[in-house]
C-alpha cells in the first residue's frame, strides 16, 4: 500500500496581540506526525478545539489569515506548497468541511456538487453521477436547487459527504462528519467511509466520536493537548486496553460506558498554557523526574506511534512477544531508583547534626544579647539621672547669682553650665555604654 498523505512535525500557532503592541505565539498544534497509506482509514481523535478543523485546514491550505504553519505535508511523497494545495484541492484530495459555511452561499447546492468542468459534456456527466450519488443519499432533486443556508443540519451533512465522492478523489479528509445525524444515517455515512477505503481511497477521519472512530478506522490517533501522544491500532482497543500504550489512551478506553466509565482526573491543558516537559505529566500515574522537564518525542513503533518515555528502547517485536511491560516497568524502575539516590544524596550532603547545632549556638548567643544589652540599659539610665541631678544643682548656683544682681554672671555661669554639663553626662553614661556593651555582647554570643 502506497502513502498517500505525511504530515510531519506540523505546528500551527496564531499571533496573538496582548496588552498594547506585544504579541506572543498561541501554539494549537504542536509538533504532529502521521501518515496514511491508500484504503487506510486513520481517525484523528481529540476534544472540541484541540485544532482537528485547523489540521483538515492546513491540509488544504485554507488556514486564517494570522495562523502559521510549521512543517511538511506531502501528498503522494511530494511536499506541497500553497499553489500545489490550491491546484490539488477538489481532485487529489477533498475535505468534507464540518459545517456548511464552507460552502459558497450564493450557489446552488448542484453547481456546488458538480464543480468546475472544462466542457458541456463533462459538465453533463457529472451532472448525471451527482443526481445518482445524492439520491443515494436520500437528497431530490429539489435540493439541487436549494442555497446552502435553505439545507438542515442532517441534509447538510449528506450534501458535504456526497459532493466529496463526487470528486473521485485518492484521499478525503473528513472534519467531524457525523453530528446532528440520526443513528441511522452515522452508520450510512460511517460506511460510505468504509466504501471508500475498499475503493483505495485513504481517508483522514477526523472527530470526537469515539464510537465512529472504532467503527470505521484501522489505526486511531490521540491528540492531547496540541500533541499526538499515541496512534494505536483498532485492534488495540479491546479486551483490558493491555495493548494500548498511553496511560491517557488507556484511561479515554476506560472511560467509555462499556468499560466502566471511569473518570479521568485532572485536565488539559489548553492553549497557551506553557507545559514544558510531557502535556501529560500532571495527570500521570507513571511520571518519572525527567517528564517533569524534558518532552517525549514521538516513537515509532511499528505501525504505532508513542509519546512517552515509559517506551524508551521498546520494539514491536517486543511487542508482539509480550515483553513490553516488562521493558516499560524497568524503564519506571530505573527511574525510581534515580530518585531514591538522589535524595539519598541530598540528605548526605546537607549534614543535619552540624546545622542543629549552629542552630542552637545562635539561638544561646541571641539570649544572651538580649540579657546584656537590658544591663546595660539599665545602667546607662541611672547614669543619665545622675547626670540630670548635677545640671539642676548647677542650674541653683545661678540663681544665686541672679539675687546678687549680677546678670552675666547668670548667663555664663548657668546656660553654660546646663548645657555643657547635662549633655556630655547623658550622652556619655548612656549612648556609649548601650553601645559598646551590647556590640560586645553579640559578638561574644555568635
Ligand atoms: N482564526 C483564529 N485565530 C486565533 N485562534 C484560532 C483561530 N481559529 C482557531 N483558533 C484556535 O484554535 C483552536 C482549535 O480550533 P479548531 O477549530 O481546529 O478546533 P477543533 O478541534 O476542530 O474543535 P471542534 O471539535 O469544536 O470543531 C481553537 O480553540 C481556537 O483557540
Ligand atoms: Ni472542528
Amino acid at each position: 500500500m502506497d502513502k498517500l498523505l505525511d504530515v510531519e512535525n506540523v505546528s500551527i500557532s496564531f499571533i496573538q496581540y496582548t496588552k498594547g503592541l506585544n504579541q506572543r505565539d498561541l501554539k494549537v498544534i504542536t509538533d504532529l506526525t502521521l501518515d496514511i497509506s491508500e484504503g487506510e482509514i486513520l481517525a484523528v481523535l481529540g476534544s472540541s478545539g484541540s485544532g482537528k478543523s485547523l489540521l483538515a485546514h492546513a491540509i488544504f491550505g485554507i488556514l486564517p489569515e494570522n495562523a502559521r504553519l510549521n512543517g511538511k505535508i506531502k501528498f503522494k511523497g511530494k511536499e506541497l506548497s500553497q499553489a500545489d494545495k490550491e491546484e490539488i484541492r477538489g481532485k487529489g484530495i477533498v475535505l468534507v468541511p464540518q459545517s456548511v459555511n464552507f460552502l459558497d452561499p450564493l450557489m446552488k447546492i448542484s453547481d456546488i456538487a458538480i464543480g468546475h468542468c472544462d466542457s458541456e459534456e463533462e459538465k453533463k456527466e457529472k451532472k448525471i453521477k451527482q443526481r445518482e450519488i445524492f439520491e443515494h443519499y436520500n437528497l431530490g432533486p429539489e435540493v439541487d436547487e436549494m442555497y446552502p443556508f435553505q439545507l438542515s443540519g442532517g441534509m447538510a451533512r449528506r450534501v458535504l459527504v456526497s459532493t466529496a465522492l463526487l470528486a473521485d478523489p485518492d484521499l478525503v479528509v473528513a472534519d467531524e462528519p457525523t453530528p446532528g445525524l440520526d443513528e441511522k444515517t452515522v452508520e450510512e455515512t460511517l460506511n460510505h467511509f468504509k466504501h471508500m477505503k475498499d475503493d483505495g481511497i485513504g481517508v483522514l477521519l477526523i472527530t470526537h466520536d469515539i464510537h465512529a472512530a472504532l467503527e470505521v478506522a484501522d489505526r486511531i490517533g490521540i491528540f492531547y493537548s496540541g500533541y499526538v501522544i499515541e496512534i494505536a491500532l483498532k485492534e488495540d482497543f479491546s479486551g483490558d486496553g493491555e495493548n494500548l500504550l498511553h496511560p491517557y489512551t488507556k484511561a479515554l478506553y476506560k472511560a467509555l460506558p462499556a468499560n466502566g466509565f471511569e473518570v479521568i482526573k485532572g485536565h488539559q491543558p489548553l492553549h497557551g498554557e506553557i507545559v514544558k516537559g510531557c502535556p501529560y505529566y500532571d495527570r500521570c500515574d507513571w511520571r518519572f523526574d525527567r517528564c517533569k522537564e524534558e518532552r517525549p518525542e514521538l516513537m515509532d513503533i511499528g505501525l504505532k506511534k508513542i509519546r512517552c518515555f515509559k517506551y524508551d528502547g521498546v520494539t514491536e517485536d517486543m511487542i508482539k512477544d509480550g515483553a513490553i511491560e516488562e521493558t516499560a516497568e524497568a524503564n519506571i524502575e530505573d527511574a525510581a531508583n534515580e530518585v531514591v539516590e538522589k535524595a539519598a544524596e541530598l540528605v548526605d550532603e546537607s549534614n543535619i547534626e552540624e546545622s542543629a547545632e549552629a542552630v542552637e549556638g545562635a539561638e544561646e548567643a541571641v539570649s544572651e544579647t538580649e540579657d546584656a544589652i537590658e544591663e546595660e540599659v539599665a545602667e546607662a539610665v541611672e547614669g543619665a539621672e545622675e547626670a540630670v541631678e548635677g545640671a539642676e544643682e548647677a542650674v541653683e548656683v545661678p540663681e544665686e547669682a541672679v539675687e546678687e544682681g549680677t546678670e552675666e554672671a547668670v548667663e555664663e555661669s548657668s546656660e553654660e553650665a546646663v548645657e555643657e554639663s547635662s549633655e556630655e553626662a547623658v550622652e556619655e553614661s548612656s549612648e556609649e555604654t548601650v553601645e559598646e556593651s551590647s556590640e560586645e555582647a553579640v559578638e561574644e554570643g555568635a
